[in-house]
Formats: structure tokens, sequence, C-alpha cells
């Protein structure tokens, strides 16, 4: 459906969809929420995402999923019959190792990362030549305790010059703590993956990334540089890897301060907001008036 100055339409028949799919050769797809809750399909994803196909659309995966790398979601898309190529996707863990390289501009083998997160994030950051630590260290997941923590007992490592965190679902004081000590150093950098307050899964909505990157943030006095939606740094890095007509493209997601943001501001020819993850139509109401070409469809 298309938004003018009015309140959102629902795109109710062949024609208008038609009309929507003609304005666009590339689809941005978000992923959860959208293709998926977790391990479950969405309903007629797979039927979508061929006949897109079919029609010649250039489709492009970008997510601020961080869970996973870039590699592990092309086996995700494989486990549900879905083929595509690692450089389809773009997720915020690969977007916060390209803020890492090109913009913190750190230097492998004498920079480390500590992560907060699951191994997507230091698989990116590793593909790139960083040594990370933290993250899914074993260690960790043993109870805190200041006198006995191995991540204590030598001192930090003095050549931790970043943090990067993301969603962890093993999250706990361990992590939490040391990540402040880290953090609590003026010269280690502050990168959030994502700013997602919640996480979409089959019948619930769970603590997001940002919820957890956002106590990191409380407990350290500091405000991370968040590179995943709405950045426009990983719009750029899509746009220029792809080769990407902006006006061209649709930005298909579930929710508003990312996705639709991420369309929005970055000028794409229009946005899709889908009602499977965390948006719910009451909220459409909410939406501000000025969005222009703004495509929603009730799909829920
Ligand atoms: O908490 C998170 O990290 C997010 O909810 C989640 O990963 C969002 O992923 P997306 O909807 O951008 O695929
Ligand atoms: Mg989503």
């Amino acid at each position: 459906m298309t938004m003018t100055n009015s309140d959102p339409i629902k795109i109710t028949n062949t024609e208008i969809a038609q009309e929507f799919l003609d304005k666009y050769d590339t689809f941005l797809f978000d992923c959860d929420g959208v293709l998926w809750l977790g391990n479950h399909l969405l309903p007629n994803t797979k039927e979508i995402l061929a006949k897109l196909n079919s029609l010649g659309k250039q489709l492009v995966f970008v997510t601020n999923n961080s869970t996973k790398s870039r590699l592990s979601y092309t086996k995700k898309f494989a486990s549900f019959g879905i083929e595509v190529t690692q450089d389809q996707i773009f997720n915020s863990g690969y977007a916060s190792a390209v803020y890492v390289r090109d913009f913190l501009k750190l230097v492998p083998g004498k920079d480390k990362i500590w992560t907060f997160g699951e191994s997507g994030v230091a698989e990116e950051l590793e593909l790139m030549g960083y040594e990370t630590l933290g993250g899914s260290d074993a260690r960790l997941d043993e109870p805190f305790d200041v006198a006995t923590s191995p991540f204590l007992a030598n001192g930090l490592d003095e050549d931790v010059t970043c943090v990067v965190a993301g969603l962890d679902t093993k999250v706990n004081y361990h992590r939490l703590a040391i990540t402040l000590q880290y953090l609590r150093k003026e010269n280690v950098h502050f990168v959030g993956t994502n700013v997602d307050s919640t996480f979409p899964q089959k019948g619930y909505i769970l603590p997001g990334a940002g919820s957890m990157v956002e106590s990191l943030a409380f407990s350290s006095g500091r405000r991370p540089a968040y590179c995943g939606k709405p950045n426009m740094n990983m719009l750029n890095t899509i746009v220029s890897a792809k080769k990407l007509e902006k006006s061209k493209c649709c930005m298909v997601g579930d929710r508003l301060n990312t996705d639709m943001r991420f369309g929005v501001e970055g000028k794409l020819g229009g946005t899709l907001l889908v009602l499977s993850g965390i948006e719910l139509k009451k909220g459409l109401w909410k939406l501000p008036k000025n969005i222009p070409d703004q495509n929603i469809t009730l799909k829920s």
C-alpha cells in the first residue's frame, strides 16, 4: 500500500500489488519478524522470494541480528530450502566490523577487540583479521567473582582498544562486569551492533540487543556508536557493494524505528511494513504523516 499524507492503506488486490512491484527492481528484506521468527519460517516466505526471483528482482537481506555471521545465515536460509549467497546478506555484525576497520581504522594484529555477543560478531571481526576476546568464551559462563575471574587475574588485556556489543542470549553478570571494565578505559571505543529494544520470536517478544547494549551504556556512562539499521553507513556499504539505484529499492521490514527509518532516511524508493514481527496494526496509526511513498501491508 502507498502512504501519502493520509492514513496507511492496505494492499488489498493484485492490481495494487502489481503496481507496487513494478516500481522496484531491488527488495531489501529484513529477516527477524519478516522472513522468520527464530527457527519458524513465516507463511509464504519461500513462495514470495521465489516469485520475486522469477520476476528478475534483486534480493538483499539486511538484518540487525548479529548472533550469526553472514556465512552462517546462508546455512539458515538453506535449512529452509532457500538458496542465498553470502554477498546478498548484510547484518549488524558485519556493519560493526566495517565501522571498526574503515571508521575507527583499528589495526589487525595490534588492536584487539572485546566482544559482548554471540559467535557472529567475533566471526565477522576475525574475517577482517582482528583478534577477539570475550564473546562465547565458556569461562564467561561461570558465576562472576572478582577474586577468581580469569579475565581479571592478570589484569585486563592492554591491547584491547574496542568493545563491540550486541545481542547475547547468554547474557550474565560475568559478561556485563568484564565488558564494563573495558568500557571504563578511555582508550577503548564503544560500538553497539544495533539498537533494537526487543527481538521477535514465535509467540513471544524477547529482550533485544539494544536492551543489553543500553545496560552497558548506563553502567559505563558512555554512548555506543550503533552500526546496524537505521545507521546510514550500513546502507551506504550495501548500496556501494551491490551498486544499487536507491530510487528503485524497497525496504521490507517489521520495525518502524529501524527498518522503516532506514528506508525513509536512506531515501529509498519505498518501504513496506509487515505486521508479522514487532509492529502491530494498532501501531500504524502512530506513523508520522510526513513519510512519503510509504508502502504498508497488513501481512500478519
Ligand atoms: O535484538 C535484536 O538484535 C533484533 O531484534 C533482531 O536481531 C533484529 O533482527 P532484524 O529484524 O533486523 O532481522
Ligand atoms: Mg525485523
